[in-house]
Order: C-alpha cells, then sequence, then structure tokens
C-alpha cells in the first residue's frame, strides 16, 4: 500500500490511572458538575471520560448515599467490558459496586454505586421508573455517536433534569460541544486537554482500488515487517471479516517457516456470541502476534490491551431506512472524520502506537462528512414513536418533540401509520393496552405485536421461542442454506413450506426434547452460544408473561406441537407483521409487498428454495420480517399466511389516516389548516381487528409547516423570556 506518514500526536506517555487526562482535572470535574445540572465534557479518546468520571464523581459525593451513577454505552461490549474494567481498578467485584445491565443480561445488586448500562437498556428504565429515582447522575456517554437510544435520552434527560434534582453529564469527543451546549440550555463545557500515548498517522498517497485488498495487503505487511504489537482493523461486516480471517490465516500458514511470527486472528462483530466476542480481551502469549479483524462495534469506548496498529479502510456498512417504501438499503459509506479520530485512538491506550489509514488524507478532509449522520435521521422509529407514546408525556406531539436534530417528518409519519395498523396507538395517538404490553416486552415492535396475540391465540410458548431465535441473530454456524440439509430431520418437508418460522420453532423443540444437549448442536451445525442465548431469552419472555397471569401455570400453549399450535403461530406472526405483507405475482415467484409505496422484491434465495412447493411456486401471501435491498429488493425470513386472515387489513392499509391526529398535535387557532385536517375523525379506539375510520390526508407539507409554526411560536417565546 502506498502511503505517507504524516502528523504525529506528540503527547505525554502515562501509564497509571492517576495520570489519565481525565484525572488530572478530577477536582474540576466534580465542582464542575455540583455546581450545574447538565455538563458537557469533550476529551480525546483515550483520555479516560469513560472509565475515570463515574469513579471521580463516586469519590467526590456527586452521587448522593444510597443512590448510583448510571454510564450509558451505545453498545453492549462496551458496556460489559468497560464495568469489568473499572471494578478491576476499584478492586471490587463485578455485579457488586460496579455493575452493568444490558439487554438480557443484569449484572447488577442492591449495592450497585456505578452501573454502566446500554442507552437502550436507561430507556427501559425509564418506562418503570420516569424519574430514574435510583440514580442521582446520568453520564450519556460517547454522544458523538449520535446513536438512535442516545438522543431520545437527550430529549427526556433535558426534562427530567429541570423537574429534580438529577446530574447529567454528557461527554464527546468532538469538538461539536456548542451544539450540546445549546440544546442544553447553555450548559457548560469542561475540555480535557491530552491523551495517553502518542499514536502515529500514516495515510494512503492514492485511493485503494479495493478497500478489502488493500487491508489484507496491509496486515501482510505490517505483520511480516515490523516489530511486535497487535493489531486493529476495521472492515464493515460478518462476512466480510470472516473472509479476512481466513485469508490471512491462509497467507501465514503458506509462508516458509521462520520467516512469518505466529498468529492468532480473531473476528469481533455484534452477532458474535458474547463469549466469542470477550477472547479479544483474554490475555495471550505475546509472541503470538493478535490481529483482530472488527466492525464498528470496536470503535468507541473499547480499550483491546495489546493493540498497537490499527488499520482503518475509513468505510463502514450503514443501514438507511426508506420511509416511501418500507425498505432497508444495506450500504457501505464513508465514515465521518469523527470516527476517523476514534479509529485512531484504539491504539495509544495501553502504550504508542500507529494507525494506518486506506484512504489519502485530501478524501479525509474534502470526501469524507465531518461528523457522523444521526442514527435517529435514518432509520426506522416505530419502536421510538412507540416508546414515546407509552411514556403517557403530557401534550407530547411527537412532530415536535424537543429532538437535538429532528428526524424527517416522513420518518415519524411511517412510524406512526405502523404503529396505528397494528392497534397499539389509537386515532388520537394515543398508546393503547396492546401498544403499552408491546413496550414491555424487550423485543422489536413487529415481534412484540405478534407476542401480545399470542396471548390472545393461547400459543405464548412457541411464539416467545420464535422471537427468541429471531432475537439471537446467530443461531446457524456459517451460512443459513448449508445448514439446512441436516434441518430436514427436524423439520418436515410442510413446515418448510410453511417458512422460516416454523423452521425455526421446529429446530428448538427438537432441542428442548433432546435435552439441551450440546451434541445437538454440532450435528445441526448450531452456535451453542447462540442456542444458549435463545434459551434465556425464551425464558424471560415467558417470565414478563407469567407475570402478568399471576399464575404458576408454566403449560401456556394448549396446542403446540400440533399443526393447530403452528396455525396459531402464523396468525400471531400476521397479526406482527401486518404492515409488512406480500403477494406473490401471478405465475411468477416475485412479491409485491401491501401498502401505499408497494414494491417489487423477491424472497431471499437462501430461503426460496426451501419455501417452493412442488410446481415449484412460493406461497401466495407471506408476511416479511425485513425488506432489504443489496443487489435488489429482497424479503428475509418469510412466513406462509392465508388471505382469510388478512382481509380486513387489506382494506386497512389503503385508507389514508390522519397523521397530524396520530401523532398527538395539540392545535391551536393558528393552525387553521391542520385543525381542520384533524377534524375529519370520530373518536375512535383501535383494535387489531376493527378498521379505524378514515380521515382526509394530511400532507408532509402540512406537517412541516405546522412544525415551522410551533418553532416559530417557540423562539419567540424564548426570546421574550430572555428580553425580561
Ligand atoms: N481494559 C483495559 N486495559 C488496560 N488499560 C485500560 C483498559 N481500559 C482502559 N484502559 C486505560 O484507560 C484509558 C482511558 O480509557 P477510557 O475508555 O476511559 O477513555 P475514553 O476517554 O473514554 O476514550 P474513548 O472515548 O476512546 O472511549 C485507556 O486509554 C487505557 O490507557
Amino acid at each position: 500500500m502506498a502511503r505517507a506518514v504524516g502528523d504525529d500526536d506528540d503527547h505525554p506517555s502515562t501509564s497509571s490511572t492517576d495520570d489519565l487526562p481525565v484525572s488530572r482535572y478530577a477536582n474540576d470535574i466534580a465542582s464542575a458538575v455540583k455546581t450545574n445540572a447538565v455538563t458537557v465534557v469533550i476529551g480525546e479518546t483515550g483520555s479516560g471520560k469513560t472509565t475515570q468520571i463515574a469513579q471521580i464523581l463516586l469519590r467526590s459525593g456527586v452521587v448522593a448515599d444510597g443512590s448510583a451513577v448510571a454510564v450509558t454505552q451505545p453498545r453492549r461490549v462496551a458496556a460489559v467490558s468497560v464495568a469489568k474494567r473499572v471494578a478491576e481498578e476499584m478492586g471490587v467485584e463485578i455485579g457488586k459496586e460496579v455493575g452493568y445491565s444490558v439487554r438480557f443480561e443484569d449484572r447488577t445488586c442492591r449495592l450497585t454505586r456505578i452501573k454502566y448500562l446500554t442507552d437502550g437498556t436507561l430507556l427501559r428504565e425509564l418506562l418503570e421508573d420516569p424519574t430514574l429515582s435510583r440514580y442521582s447522575v446520568v453520564v450519556l456517554d460517547e454522544a458523538h455517536e449520535r446513536s438512535l437510544h442516545t438522543d431520545i435520552l437527550f430529549g427526556l434527560l433535558k426534562k427530567l433534569v429541570s423537574a429534580r434534582e438529577l446530574k447529567l453529564v454528557i461527554t464527546s469527543a468532538t469538538l461539536d460541544s456548542e451544539k450540546f451546549s445549546t440544546y442544553f440550555d447553555d450548559a457548560p463545557v469542561f475540555t480535557v486537554p491530552g491523551r495517553t500515548f502518542p499514536v502515529q498517522i500514516a495515510h494512503a498517497t492514492e485511493a485503494p482500488k479495493s478497500y478489502f485488498q488493500s487491508a489484507i495487503e496491509t496486515v501482510v505487511d505490517v505483520h511480516v515487517n515490523t516489530g511486535p504489537g497487535d493489531m486493529l482493523v476495521f472492515l464493515t461486516g460478518q462476512e466480510e471479516i470472516e473472509k479476512a480471517c481466513r485469508a490471512v490465516e491462509a497467507h501465514v500458514r503458506s509462508m516458509p517457516e521462520g520467516e512469518c511470527p505466529d498468529v492468532q486472528v480473531l473476528p469481533l462483530y455484534a452477532s458474535l456470541p458474547p463469549d466469542m466476542q470477550s477472547r479479544v480481551f483474554h490475555p495471550h502469549d505475546p509472541n503470538v502476534r493478535r490481529i483482530i479483524f472488527a466492525t464498528n462495534i470496536a470503535e468507541t469506548s473499547l480499550t483491546v490491551p495489546g493493540i498497537v496498529f490499527v488499520i482503518d479502510p475509513g468505510v463502514v456498512k450503514q443501514v438507511e431506512y426508506d420511509a416511501m417504501t418500507g425498505m432497508n438499503a444495506l450500504k457501505v459509506v464513508p465514515i465521518s472524520s469523527v470516527q476517523a479520530k476514534q479509529r485512531a485512538g484504539r491504539a495509544g491506550r495501553t502504550q504508542a502506537g500507529r494507525c494506518y489509514r486506506l484512504y489519502t488524507k485530501d478524501a479525509l478532509e474534502l470526501d469524507m462528512p465531518a461528523i457522523t449522520r444521526p442514527e435517529i435521521q435514518r432509520t426506522c422509529l416505530v419502536g421510538t414513536i412507540l416508546y414515546l407514546k407509552t411514556l403517557n408525556l403530557k401534550g407530547l406531539d411527537v412532530m415536535t418533540f424537543d429532538f437535538l436534530d429532528p428526524p424527517d417528518t416522513a420518518l415519524i409519519a411511517d412510524a406512526l401509520r405502523q404503529l396505528y395498523f397494528v392497534g397499539a396507538i389509537d386515532p388520537d395517538g394515543k398508546a393503547t393496552s396492546i401498544g403499552r404490553e408491546m413496550s414491555s416486552l424487550p423485543l422489536e415492535p413487529c415481534l412484540s405485536r405478534a407476542m401480545v396475540e399470542a396471548k390472545r391465540l393461547d400459543c405464548v410458548a412457541d411464539t416467545a421461542t420464535v422471537a427468541a431465535m429471531l432475537s439471537v441473530e446467530r443461531v446457524f454456524l456459517g451460512q443459513h442454506r448449508d445448514a439446512t440439509e441436516s434441518l430436514h430431520e427436524l423439520a418436515t418437508h410442510e413446515d418448510f413450506l410453511l417458512g422460516d418460522h416454523a423452521v425455526l420453532l421446529r429446530i428448538y423443540q427438537a432441542w428442548e426434547s433432546s435435552g439441551y444437549q450440546r451434541k445437538f448442536h454440532q450435528r445441526y451445525s448450531l452456535s451453542d452460544r447462540g442456542m444458549e442465548f435463545a434459551r434465556e431469552i425464551r425464558k424471560q419472555l415467558l417470565g414478563v408473561f407469567k407475570d402478568k397471569r399471576k399464575s404458576d401455570r408454566n403449560d401456556f400453549d394448549c396446542f403446540s406441537r400440533t399443526d393447530e399450535g403452528l396455525n396459531r403461530l402464523r396468525q400471531s406472526l400476521c397479526a406482527g407483521f401486518v404492515t409488512k405483507i406480500a403477494h406473490r405475482l401471478p405465475n411468477h415467484n416475485g412479491y409485491r409487498t401491501l401498502g401505499e409505496n408497494s414494491t417489487l422484491c423477491q424472497v431471499h434465495p437462501s430461503m426460496a428454495r426451501q419455501l417452493a412447493d412442488k410446481d415449484g411456486l412460493l406461497p401466495e401471501w407471506i408476511v416479511y420480517h425485513e425488506l432489504i435491498t443489496t443487489s435488489r429488493p429482497f424479503l428475509r425470513h418469510v412466513c406462509k399466511i392465508e388471505p382469510e386472515w388478512i382481509s380486513k387489513q387489506r382494506e386497512l392499509l389503503s385508507k389514508k389516516v390522519n397523521i397530524h391526529r396520530l401523532s398527538g398535535g395539540v392545535l391551536s387557532p393558528g393552525d387553521a389548516e391542520s385543525t381542520d385536517a384533524a377534524s375529519g375523525h370520530e373518536a375512535d379506539t383501535v383494535d387489531a381487528n376493527k378498521a379505524p375510520v378514515e380521515g382526509r390526508r394530511i400532507t408532509d407539507e402540512q406537517v412541516s409547516a405546522a412544525r415551522e409554526r410551533f418553532l416559530a411560536r417557540k423562539k419567540q417565546k424564548l426570546a421574550k423570556l430572555a428580553g425580561k
């Protein structure tokens, strides 16, 4: 690879936590937090924001007796590993004074004073305890990442700090502090100078033809020609990472003995089971170079001891949701300069390091975005909007909610429509009992809606099994299609014709019957950890329903393991995925999705073969989990449904709905045209089986205009207050 060594980060070396830049400013940070409701702390990567701030606040008495400090992380792997590190630094057992809580795993107790948790977990806690009474300080860490959940927390915690004595600390590695400060009513910004060890940056002198090839060549080059030190290489996804692991292993094997030091190659991506992920933190023989291929889950907060070299191809795989078609587009896009800094910052944490950027300095300065586009502006918002609705905030209009960077109105309108169609909100935009029940489940909205329906149809256990298997992501080792031949021993041909969900159910049932044997996993190429995780999730889901029934009965389903059981499961899924129905084209295996902006698509080829009947035709009606476009639009995880189950829904989906009313907008006389649009409705409560009354459709322009008016009024009010 052509490269030039660029600007050295010339910073002093440090070795103890007392020497970390954040620790050197401990007193100043503590007093800033003591005297302000919100404090923004800006510091370089590795300056100690994640590991030190909570300890400083605890030591200085800012964290009131009997309460705790919560530190959020955008990712599970970071929350777990950082909590372990802090417990180690404080010399306490993890799960006691220092703990962590992530989805499906809680290692905290009554005594916990420092709790690391994912931002999603803190949102769930807010549902149960709207004032977060357990905490006296909340630290929103890695704010520059602009994860969806952190952005929602900004809005909610902003309200909370003015309602009760709660301290909020926002930490970020960017200099974008102005924005955070202004949003939090001119909160003070505390900048911590300096970082831990120097990191030398080398840029490519010309753009590579293939970033993947260039990454492999650089890995081999560094491995063969430079001194000791582990490597961290950023790639875009699981498939690419596994390919890279194989390529480097093969290369090393092909080298003559003695010419190439030993290596240990490890993957790191989100759907890798947690125990496999944690291998990167295990101690290893320093004579063996460790090479870690990771997605951007390794980009923030993580300290992987031993990393000296970071290789950054400058790209990331990002899902971009299109509200018009309901389609997720998976794209490889350039990272932002903030991300580039974060990646380089994975080196220089425990010793000096070097970062090889496989893109030119010009590309970084001219072509790559300066900051990361907030997730809230490019993702499906169904879960988010349902969440806000179930919080029951007084006078909430989701269109004008105080987001740091508001999402496009089309994304909010799409979420409102979907929630209305599944019966989670009523025509006035209030959360229904179905919506509230959905919110209480730690599942994505379609699956939680399916679970609520399953309760009605008495098939909770089977639906929980499928929801758990789908929540794990990685049930199969390798590709799904590699495993399907042997899976025919577990599921019948008829099961396969019904789709993915029936097969997943059969796999789990057979495993359960085997007494949860590990041998079973090997035989059917299933992931040990994935299956155990699914079992755990299923247990937790059933626990929620058992608590709700206030009974000890464990036998949830009367028809499990019968055809009737499968029918009920499919009906539940149909209720959950009612906004994701597709109809096969006549005499053709292509599908058209239902709804306002219907799309032509196909069942993913890895699945289609199993679904085809003896004439080679796929089911006429299906519901799908996801519409994703890679090379073409594909449907993933499909389930055959019967047309009579959806006749009402088909009618419903073709109707226009009144978005302004669903958003919860309280209209003032100045909003005459919107009032008119909203008045087209009769009062009506939606349940899943009852079609709502049609209203005149309010256009996105009208919604935007109403929003503009609202913001102008708010501005006027603020100006008036400031003038007083
Ligand atoms: N597991 C660990 N093993 C060894 N050293 C660690 C570990 N975790 C943290 N450190 C040390 O503490 C320093 C500060 O880490 P911390 O995660 O608090 O920084 P940060 O400012 O939050 O960085 P970032 O924003 O990049 O996550 C690291 O640079 C490293 O020197």
